[in-house]
């Protein structure tokens, strides 16, 4: 499948490739005609640990100069300071403008190296191999890379797309249910934004998927990687709808911030849609049954449907700081039905409020 963005700064089309191996990467770099002395392959710790001797030995195989850069891993590493310890191997290592990083793990990998190659020597070409399924159904796709700032997500950042994704989809073996179940929140707001039949075919795959069959795991990315491909071409640097893949974003990414990252991205995001999707049902757009089902999906999913020790109060305060503020009103993402969701900027303190408490586990507890 090719993505095509033609007028994002940088490469504005690449292939994205699944394979069940690392053994057709070298034949899908080669048909980019790189002219690149050296790569630099990012990896963190853990999957350096399982994958980067491979995918080193895969290059060098063929006379290339390889260089790692490996950092903690962990959402507390995507921010600046390791960007500039990027550079820093960079520059020790010579690298100019012809050469190459990888991206060779999850989403904070990805936006973290996406990152450093916007902006080394003003933008060097990045090949990003996704190895969680965050990153096969969500981030490796459509170009936004950054990293956080003071705690707060995404705050730098830039649109900027790889020569090449290449997912070996057995990377997924090798990961743990809860990061599984993570991707997995992604694949929800997936289905919940753009595609109500992907939806119910996930929920009506569920056990295959909590299996990881293979044959149904490899329909489910090729179909999120359908809609992130059909959304982000159609509006490459979120002018306009792209922010519809933000459903469960607005609240998910305070809650992200407000428990110190100890919860995952995807965990977040599924709260999140919860609480957008209670607004929804409040509003009339989504009917009891269906919100109870959006909720209940995520205890299939194994990720939660409350949280505790946030006060409600600084979700407000936090998502005031959220990137779609615009002229100072929050833009939220509401869903219409199931598989349209809508941008609205209309949501009040109170509605947010009210569908907090639907996930506050503190007052669940009590209660
Ligand atoms: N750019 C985008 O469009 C976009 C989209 C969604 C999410 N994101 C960002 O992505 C990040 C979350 O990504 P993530 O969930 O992949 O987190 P991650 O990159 O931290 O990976 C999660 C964990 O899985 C481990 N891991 C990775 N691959 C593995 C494998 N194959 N086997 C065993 N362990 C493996 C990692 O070491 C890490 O501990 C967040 O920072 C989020 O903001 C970005
Ligand atoms: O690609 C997008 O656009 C998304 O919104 C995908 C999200 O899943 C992802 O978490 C993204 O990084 C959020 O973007 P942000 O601009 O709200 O930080
Ligand atoms: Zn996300």
């Amino acid at each position: 499948m090719t993505v095509q963005t033609n007028h994002i700064k940088g490469n504005g089309r690449y292939d994205i490739v699944w394979e069940d191996s690392f053994s057709e990467l070298m034949g899908q770099i080669k048909k980019l005609h790189l002219k690149a002395d050296k790569y630099c392959i990012v990896a963190d710790s853990k999957v350096a640990r399982v994958y980067l001797d491979k995918v080193k030995e895969i290059l060098e195989k063929e006379g290339l100069y390889v260089t790692t850069f490996v950092f903690p891993e962990g959402e507390s590493s995507k921010n600046l300071q390791t960007i500039q310890n990027i550079y820093t191997h960079l520059i020790g290592e010579h690298f100019d403008r012809k050469d190459i990083l990888v991206a060779l793990g999850g989403g904070v990998t990805g936006d973290l190296t996406g990152y450093a190659a916007a902006t080394y020597l003003r933008g060097i070409d990045f090949i990003s191999i996704p190895t969680t399924l965050l990153a096969q159904v969500d981030s490796s796709i459509g170009g936004k890379t950054g990293v956080d700032f003071e705690q707060y997500k995404n705050m730098v950042g830039a649109f900027y797309n790889p020569r090449l994704v290449y997912m070996n989809l057995s990377t997924l073996n090798t990961l743990s249910n809860r990061q599984f179940a993570c991707g997995m929140g992604e694949v929800l707001k997936t289905g919940l934004l753009g595609d109500d039949d992907l939806y119910i075919w996930t929920i009506n795959h569920m056990y295959e998927i909590e299996e990881r069959d293979h044959e149904v795991v490899q329909e489910l990315i090729r179909r999120c990687c359908e809609i992130k491909k059909h959304v982000v071409e159609q509006d490459p640097e979120e002018e306009g709808m792209r922010a519809v893949l933000n459903l469960g974003h607005t609240i998910g990414h305070a809650i992200e911030k407000l428990k110190d990252f100890d919860l995952t991205h995807g965990e977040c995001v599924a709260l999140g849609t919860v609480c957008a999707a209670e607004i929804s049902h409040k509003r009339g757009y989504l009917s009891t049954e269906e919100f109870y089902e959006i909720r209940d999906m995520n205890v299939g999913f194994n990720l939660p449907i409350t949280v505790d020790g946030i006060n409600p109060n600084d979700i407000l305060e936090v998502s005031r700081k959220d990137k779609k503020v615009e002229h100072g009103l929050r833009r939220f993402i509401l869903l219409k039905s199931i598989g349209n969701a809508v941008i609205d900027d209309t949501v009040t303190d109170e509605e947010m409020l009210e569908a907090f408490e639907f996930i506050n586990g503190d007052r669940i507890d009590a209660e």
